[in-house]
Formats: structure tokens, sequence, C-alpha cells
């Protein structure tokens, strides 16, 4: 049977989330707001209390034409002649629970693991419910937490299956479409969410599925456009930077940096250089009114506390709920475990538009094993050209995002094309904060320019580097001390330039091209 699992409704029994409310009334406001599937979920009444709640909803479910499904338990689908049931791996396995209900009836299995995916797939499962997305108080005895990358990696590993399939575990109204977004893998994508907390435990559950169902149907605002590759991508991209950087200065945007301590007076002075306008808050809650100025959220983690995380997070939050840019430079992520852990946390937590990083903290963020960073260098690299451009490549395929791989040589990916930046000088590494200074650079250009986020960033790293060779090159410029005056002063002079509509700043200088792997 062939059944719409948009929007998919399993229920919950338990006094935090009824909070005295009666469950069927809640099912049918539900209903009344657009779930398109219920699943009957009752992990403490006994048999008669199941059948008997299980009828009443089933009366409720017919009303609407929305089809229920009874969790774990076959005997009480059978009782009241439900649609067909959810199946775990501990519970009846589904050869059974076939012979058992009537030809029609939907079984739905849980899978974990690619292998639990494929052998309910073997079996002839109508549907698949993937998880545990993210952990959720709802169920604390889940095996894995997979994220969208763990969920996208067994969609892709599927696709050649037409098997239907669901996510569930700690998806809600702030992170249904970036979960839907981030778990498409190119060949097959989810057919929907499967719910509890979000609206059962919500004041409106109809209002609350309303919202659900709307966020389902429309693409997140930060969705990449797609941009492949041109016959000459690179010549192709540096035609448009000069106008790209005119327009960054023009629009002045604001860049909100929660950044270290060690850094921020030279990023401010950096973004200020620009023709940008730098505000520097680690307090997240602050966030809520800052991202109204539609300006780009950066997070540089490298002086972590132990509130940082929390922090973060909100403001994420409100960044990502107005489709504004938000960059991510995990500063030192493979240097503590504490910081291996934020990591995780932060890439379950929300969007990012640009993830940027060196070889150590862009591996890490991959999930490579055994990244041991020596505070926040990167360390020495293991990998050659094409493997970095690979490694930005492939995770900002997986993240449907862009990444910026730096080094010597800068890699940066929209998860379709790759182009290695060679500009800079190297007393920018004997400078701290020009990395960082990076990452809220981005932000003032994905702001200034939203259709193109691989140009975008860059054009912010070609007016960053040409600067950077511009000062070097000055005689009075000895080392790092009189580096960074003259730096400040060679971006103020490119800014001016730009606005004065002088693109000569830029006329031969890129030394950029686009790696075809
Ligand atoms: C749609 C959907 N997917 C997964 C589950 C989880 O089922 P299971 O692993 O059997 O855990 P319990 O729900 O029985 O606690 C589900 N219920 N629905
Ligand atoms: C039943 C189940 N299986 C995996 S997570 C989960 C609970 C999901 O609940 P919520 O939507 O409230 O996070």
């Amino acid at each position: 049977m062939a059944v719409d699992l948009s929007l998919y409704l399993v229920t919950d029994s338990t006094p935090a989330i009824l909070k005295g409310r009666d469950l069927c009334t809640i099912v049918e406001e539900a209903c009344k707001g657009g779930v398109t599937v219920v699943q009957y979920r009752d992990k403490k009444s006994d048999t008669g209390v199941q059948i008997a709640t299980a009828r009443k909803l089933h009366q409720i479910c017919q009303k609407y034409s929305v089809p229920l499904l009874i969790n774990d338990r076959v005997d009480v689908a059978l009782a009241v002649g439900a649609e067909g049931v959810h199946l775990g791996q501990d519970d009846m396995l589904f050869t059974e629970a076939k012979k058992m209900l009537p030809k029609d009836s939907i079984i739905g299995i849980s899978a974990s693991t690619l292998e639990e995916a494929q052998k309910a797939i073997a079996d002839g499962a109508d549907y698949l419910g993937i998880g545990t997305m993210f952990s959720t108080p709802t169920k604390t005895n889940t095996r894995y937490t997979l994220g969208t990358a763990g969920t996208q990696a067994i969609l892709d590993a599927i696709s050649a299956s037409p098997v239907s399939t669901v996510a569930i575990g700690g998806i809600n109204h702030s992170n249904v479409q970036r979960v839907i977004y981030q778990s498409e893998s190119p060949k097959k994508a989810l057919d929907g969410v499967a719910i509890v907390s979000a609206i059962m435990a919500a004041d409106d559950p109809k209002a609350a599925s309303e919202d659900l169902v709307n966020l389902i149907k429309n693409p997140p605002r930060f969705a990449l456009t797609a941009h492949p590759s041109r016959a000459n991508e690179a010549e192709a991209l540096l035609q448009e930077v000069p106008a790209i950087v005119r327009k960054m200065v023009e629009v002045h945007p604001l860049v909100h940096n929660m950044i270290n301590f060690v850094v921020a007076n030279f990023v401010a002075n950096v973004i200020l250089s620009i023709g940008a306008s730098p505000i520097m808050s680690p307090y997240g809650d602050e966030a809520t009114d800052l991202c109204k100025f539609d300006g780009a959220l950066l997070i540089n983690m490298g002086t972590l506390t132990s509130e940082s995380v929390s922090n973060y997070m909100k403001a994420v939050k409100a960044y990502n709920g107005r489709g504004n840019p938000v960059i991510y430079d995990p500063v030192g992520a493979g240097a503590t475990g504490i910081r291996r852990n934020a990591v995780s946390d932060l890439m379950a937590c929300g969007y990012f538009d640009l993830i940027k990083g060196n070889e150590g903290e862009i591996r890490q963020v991959w999930g490579s094993s055994g990244v041991q960073q020596r505070g926040v260098d990167s360390g020495p690299s293991t990998l050659d050209g094409q493997q970095k451009a690979r490694l930005a490549r492939d995770l900002a395929r997986r993240e449907r995002n862009v990444v910026l791989m730096t080094g010597a040589i800068d890699y940066l990916s929209d998860g379709e094309r790759v182009i290695a930046v060679e500009n800079g000088h190297p007393f920018l590494g004997q400078v701290t904060g020009t990395g960082c200074a990076v990452g809220s650079i981005s932000g003032c250009f994905l702001t200034a320019h939203r259709s193109d986020r691989l140009l975008a960033v860059l054009s912010g790293i070609l007016m960053y580097e040409i600067a950077a060779e511009n000062a070097a090159s000055k005689e009075y410029v000895r080392g790092p001390g009189s580096f960074v005056p003259a730096f400040l002063d060679e971006l103020y002079a490119i800014r001016t330039a730009a606005s004065n509509g002088d693109d000569s700043w830029f006329a031969g200088r890129a030394k950029v091209q686009e790696i075809k792997l």
C-alpha cells in the first residue's frame, strides 16, 4: 500500500509529553494539522488498554484518511484492523509479521545501520525508520546517533532500492528543513520525518503540524544553488571578483563574531579596513536581535569555554532561522577531547554555509580518526594536493555547503567545483589572527553576494591575500610587526580602489586554478 510518509506522527503516552491532556484529542488535532501517518507507540499500557486506545485512534485517523500503524504489537494491529505495524530490531521478525497480517498491511522497520537497512529491504519492508538522527530525551535507549551525515551515507548505499524512508529522533521545527536537505544523497532523499515531541508535546498540536507541513514542503532558505563547473571555470569566476568586492564595500555588511579573545581586536580592524562592520559578541542570546541586521555569524571556537557551545548553538539557531550566512571555524578541532565533542555537537546543531579550517581541522570535521592537533596548528600534512582537494570537495558535498581548507595553497569547494588559490605571503603565518580573519571576511562576502557562495568566498580570499602580498612588498616591511599595519593599509587601499570603480588592484594578480577530480 502506498503511503505518504512526509509528516509521520509517533505518539507517546508518558505524562511529560501528554501534560494531563488526552492522547486521542492530541492525535485528532495533529490530523487536522496535516500529519500524513500516525504510529501508536505505547510502551507501558496493558494489552487491553492498548487495544481500546488503538481502536479510538483508528476511528480518528480514518476520519482524516490517515493510516494508523502500531508500534511493536502485531496482535494489537490485528485486533483493531490497523493499516500496519512498525517493528524494531528486537521486535517480531518481519517474516513472521508478514505471515500474520493482512496482505496489504504496511510494515515499517527500524534501521540504525546499513546492514539493518539492507536486511529490511531484502525482507521486503515497506519503509525504513532511520535513526536516531539526533539524541533525544524521548528515547534514551538508542544505539547510534547518525546525524545527517550518517543518514545520508545509508541513503546513498541503498539508493538502488525504491524503499521509502523516514528519519526519526530529535527532529523539530528548527531543524526539519536542514535534516531533509542535508540527509539527501545525490540519488536518494528521505520521504519524510517521524516526530514525537515536537507535535505531541506542543501546546497547539494542530498549529505545530501545520507549521511542520509548510517547512517540509519548502526547501530551506540556505539551500545551495547548483553551479556546475563551466569549461574555464576559474577564469569565469575571476572575471566576477572585482565586481563582488565592489558590491561588498557598497553593502557594508555586519559580521557578528563569536571569536576567540586572542584575535578579536585584529579581526575587528581587518573588517573595518575592508569596509564592513564587525560586532564581537560571545553572548548567544544577543543573536536574536543581531541576526535581524541580516549580516553573517562567525563561530570561531579558538578559546572554547564550558559555556561557549550553548552560546554558539543559540546564535546558529537564530541565524539559520533567518537564512543568514553562518561560518564555522573549528579552531583546534582535533586538539582535545572537549574540542572534538564540540565539533560533533555543533555539526548536529545547525547549518553552516561555510566551514573553514586548516587541514587538521577539516579532517576532524570530516570524522577522520586519529587526528591529533598540537594546539591550533594543523600539524604535518599527510595529504597531497589532490587528496586535499578531494577532502574539501567531499565534506562540502556531504554537508551541502562550501568548505575552505586553508594552507600555503587554499582549497575551496562547493561540492561540485574545487578551486585552489595560491596567493598570500608567509608573513600571514607569522601573525596571530590572520587565519581567523578569513572566516570573518568570508562572512562579509557571503552576506553581500548570496547567489554563488563559492564565488563570494573566493573574492574575499583574493582581496585578503593580494593585500598581504602588497603589504609584504613594501620596503619598510621588515617582518611580522611592520607587516600588520601595512596589511591593514593595503586592505583599505583595495577597498578604496573598489569603491572608486578602479579594478587595477586585481589585474593579473590571482593565482587560481580549478582542480579536476
Ligand atoms: C518511524 C519509526 N522509526 C523508528 C522507530 C523506532 O523503533 P524501535 O527501534 O523499535 O524503538 P521503539 O519505538 O520501539 O522504542 C519508530 N518507533 N518509528
Ligand atoms: C521512537 C524513536 N526512535 C528513535 S528516536 C525516537 C523518539 C523520537 O522522539 P522525538 O521526535 O521527540 O525526538
